[in-house]
C-alpha cells in the first residue's frame, strides 16, 4: 500500500476530526501544494469554510455543520425549552444557507433538530452535549457506511479496470475513505490492476487538486485529463465504466453532481460505457420528485475568471457558474450504496430500501 493506505482506519486521510472542544478540519483550498489544518471554534468560521469549500462534498458538508450546530448552541443561556427552541432554529437556518445543494447539509441538521425534540424534556445543557453526541454519530456512522459503499462496488470493477470518474469523492469530502473513490481504494486494496482517469473538473479543480492528491497518496496509478477528453477516450474505448458521486439525488434517481457530470453521462451512454453513482442514503432526497426540483448553486465569477489570481478573462465579463448539474436517471446504469447496488426503476427500489 502507499503512503496513505485510504482502506486502512488509522492511516486514511481525516479532512475533519472533532478534538475536545473544537473542530479541526484540512483546509483543502490550500491542497494539493499545502496541508493545512485549521482549529474551529464557532458557526461563523463552520459557516466560512462549507462556503469556502475549505470543507467540501456532501457528507462532509453535513458532518462540519453537524459541528457547527452545536457550537452554534452551546453557548445559549438556560431557558425554557421554546425559547431554546427558537434559537435552534436560527441557527440551523444559519447553516442550511452556506450551500444550497448537498443535501447532507440540511439532513444533518434536521437529524439533530429531532433529537433535540426527542429529549425536550430534559434539562437544556443536557440537549446541548446529546447535540455534540449527534454530532459524533453521524460522523463515525459516515466512516462505516463510505467503507460499506467500497466494499459494496467492488464487485462491479473487473480486474484491469479503466475507471473515469469526476471532482473529488474520496476521504475528503467525507468522514473518510469516500463514495466514489472508496471503490476505487477497496478495488485498488483487493489487487485490481486499476487505471483511474480524473478529470481536472474545472472551474475549482478538485480533481486535479484533490483526486489526484489521494490516488497519488494511495499509490494508485491515474492520468489526469481535462474535462473535454472525457468523450474522446470514452470514444476510443479507453474507459470501461465511470464512477462519481453526487450532492443530491431526487426520488426518480436524478441526480446532482459537479458541473460537468451531465455530459460525461450522456457520452457514458453513447459510448456503452456503465455509468455509476456511488451515494450514501443520507444524500437520497425522497422528498424530491425529480431533479429539477434540484436546487443549483450558483457561484462568483472569479472562479471562472481567474486561475490563482492571475486574470484569465476580460474584467467585467458576464459569466454563468453553476456549481452542479442534473444528470437524468436515464443515463445512470446503477446506484452504488451502503445497502448495495440498485438498479433502475431507481423510485421503485429507493422506497423499498427506506422502508427496510
Ligand atoms: C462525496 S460527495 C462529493 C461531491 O461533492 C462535490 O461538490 P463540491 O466539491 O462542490 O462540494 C462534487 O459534486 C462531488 O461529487
Amino acid at each position: 500500500m502507499g503512503k496513505n493506505s485510504d482502506t486502512d482506519t488509522d492511516t486514511a486521510i481525516q479532512s475533519i476530526e472533532w478534538r475536545e472542544d473544537h473542530l479541526r478540519i484540512l483546509d483543502q483550498t490550500y491542497l494539493p501544494k499545502r496541508e493545512v489544518y485549521s482549529d474551529i471554534r464557532d458557526v461563523g468560521r463552520v459557516w466560512e469554510a462549507i462556503k469556502k469549500l475549505r470543507v467540501r462534498g456532501a457528507p462532509a458538508i453535513g458532518i462540519a455543520a453537524a459541528y457547527g450546530f452545536y457550537m452554534g448552541i452551546k453557548e445559549l443561556p438556560e431557558s425554557t425549552f421554546d425559547s431554546f427552541l427558537v434559537e435552534v432554529e436560527r441557527v440551523a437556518e444559519y447553516l442550511e444557507g452556506a450551500r444550497p445543494t448537498a443535501i447532507n447539509l440540511k439532513w444533518a441538521l434536521n437529524r439533530i433538530k429531532t433529537t433535540i425534540q426527542a429529549h425536550k424534556d430534559k434539562p437544556i445543557d443536557e440537549i446541548k452535549e446529546i447535540v455534540l453526541k449527534t454530532a459524533k454519530t453521524i460522523h463515525d456512522e459516515d466512516k462505516r457506511i463510505c467503507k460499506k459503499i467500497g466494499e459494496n462496488g467492488v464487485s462491479l470493477v473487473k480486474k484491469d479496470a479503466k475507471i473515469l470518474t469526476h471532482c473529488n469523492t474520496g476521504s475528503l469530502a467525507t468522514g473518510q475513505y469516500g463514495t466514489a473513490l472508496s471503490v476505487i481504494f477497496h478495488a485498488h486494496e483487493e489487487g485490481k490492476d486499476l487505471q483511474v482517469w480524473v478529470d481536472e473538473t474545472r472551474p475549482l479543480l478538485q480533481g486535479s487538486r484533490l483526486t489526484a492528491w489521494e490516488l497519488m497518496n494511495a499509490e494508485i496509478p491515474m492520468k489526469l485529463i481535462t474535462d473535454s477528453t472525457a468523450g474522446s477516450i470514452m470514444r476510443q474505448g479507453k474507459v470501461d465504466m465511470v464512477i462519481v458521486g453526487t450532492d443530491r439525488v431526487a426520488a426518480n434517481g436524478d441526480t446532482a453532481n459537479k458541473i460537468g457530470t451531465y455530459p460525461l453521462a450522456v457520452l457514458a451512454k453513447e459510448n456503452d460505457v456503465p455509468f455509476y453513482v456511488a451515494v450514501p442514503l443520507s444524500t437520497i432526497d425522497m422528498e424530491l420528485e425529480n431533479g429539477d426540483e434540484i436546487p443549483i448553486e450558483e457561484r462568483d465569477d472569479e472562479e471562472i475568471t481567474t486561475f490563482n489570481g492571475s486574470q484569465v478573462a476580460p474584467k467585467k465579463v458576464e459569466t454563468y457558474n453553476p456549481a452542479f448539474d442534473i444528470t437524468p436517471h436515464k443515463y445512470i446504469t446503477g446506484f452504488i450504496t451502503e445497502k448495495g447496488i440498485i438498479e433502475p426503476p431507481f423510485k421503485e427500489s429507493f422506497e423499498k430500501l427506506f422502508e427496510d
